[in-house]
């Protein structure tokens, strides 16, 4: 098949490439390079089945969060109704079920977002892009698939893009504080980056072409304290843990109700936390002898 992924050289659009060059589809990557990165693409330079572009699908709205998932989306959705018979994968979030009142939280739940808070341009605009989805299959027969991706770690991770594990490994690596925001009793549910690639193509390739939305995400859940002590156990670090006042509307806990991925697409989570941390590890370990990262 020929497929086209927007955020081709982030950290789960160059895992997704990867594997569907693996599976010897022909591949083209779009990315705007503002958190993407082009060493993530050098692997596949000279892969005849790949091509890369420096694109912006947001054009003419640029700059933040909202614009890539509202304006992007819709630029895609008509991108995809243009062609013969393509199928859209819209990527979003459990962010969309905000500070969830429902756990775990099951794809019919609605969700608790603070529409005027500091994470709505994110948590929002994902909202907006599965509603467009959504409209657009309704109206023009879009063939469109939603994932709700939980916590997604792994190798091609940013060092610094702030998220939890790529924070704590860092921090540990580098002998610093671990920031543990809040009391750490807030949960996540941590799901391994080839899982994630595994149910986005089990997903993609439904032979009844199923819609969703569709949780991906590892049900095991544990406080951010929990991952702290576990980080630094597998780093053998012996950085100490800092405690940072908790971010507005940072959701109390997290994890996917996975009944509809195991019923659709026999799919669930099979790389154990302990071990993809471990390979997280030894990536970080690898990535921060080649960069400068402070
Ligand atoms: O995958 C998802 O479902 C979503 O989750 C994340 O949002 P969040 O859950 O807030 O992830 P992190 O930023 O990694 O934070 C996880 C938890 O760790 C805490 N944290 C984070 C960083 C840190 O240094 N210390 C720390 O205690 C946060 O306060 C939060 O409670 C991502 O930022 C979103 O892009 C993604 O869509």
């Amino acid at each position: 098949m020929k497929i086209l992924v927007t955020g081709g050289a982030g950290f789960i659009g160059s895992n997704l490439i990867m594997a569907l060059l693996q599976h010897n589809h022909q591949v083209v990557s779009i990315d705007n390079y503002y958190t993407g990165k082009t060493a993530n693409l050098s692997p596949f330079k000279d892969n005849p089945n790949f091509k890369e572009y420096s694109y912006d699908i947001t054009i003419p709205w640029k700059d933040n969060p909202e614009a890539t998932n509202i304006w992007g989306t819709q630029n895609l959705i008509e991108f995809t109704l243009a062609q013969k018979s393509a199928r859209l994968l819209f990527s979003s979030t459990s962010e969309v079920y905000g500070d969830p009142h429902e756990h775990p939280q099951k794809e019919s739940y609605h969700g608790n977002v603070n529409p005027i808070g500091i994470r709505a341009c994110y948590d929002e605009g994902k909202r907006a892009a599965e509603t467009f989805c959504f409209d657009s299959k309704r109206q023009f027969g879009l063939n469109v698939a939603v994932i709700r991706i939980f916590n997604t770690y792994g190798i091609n991770m940013l060092p610094d893009d702030g998220r939890v594990v790529s924070n704590f490994i860092v921090q540990a690596l580098k002998g610093r504080e671990l920031t543990v925001y809040g009391d750490g009793t807030q949960t996540r549910s941590l799901c391994y980056v080839d899982d994630l690639v595994r149910g986005i193509i089990l997903m993609m390739n439904h032979p009844q072409h199923i819609s969703g939305p569709i949780n991906l995400g590892n049900p095991h859940e544990q406080t951010v304290q929990e991952l702290a002590e576990q980080i630094l156990n597998l780093t053998g670090s012996s950085s100490k843990i800092r405690y940072l006042p908790l971010p507005s509307d940072d959701p109390k806990k997290r994890k996917p109700d996975i009944t509809l991925a195991q019923q659709y697409l026999d799919w669930e989570p099979t790389v154990p936390v302990t071990t993809g941390l471990t390979q997280t590890i030894s990536y970080f370990k690898n990535a921060l002898t080649k960069t400068t990262i402070t």
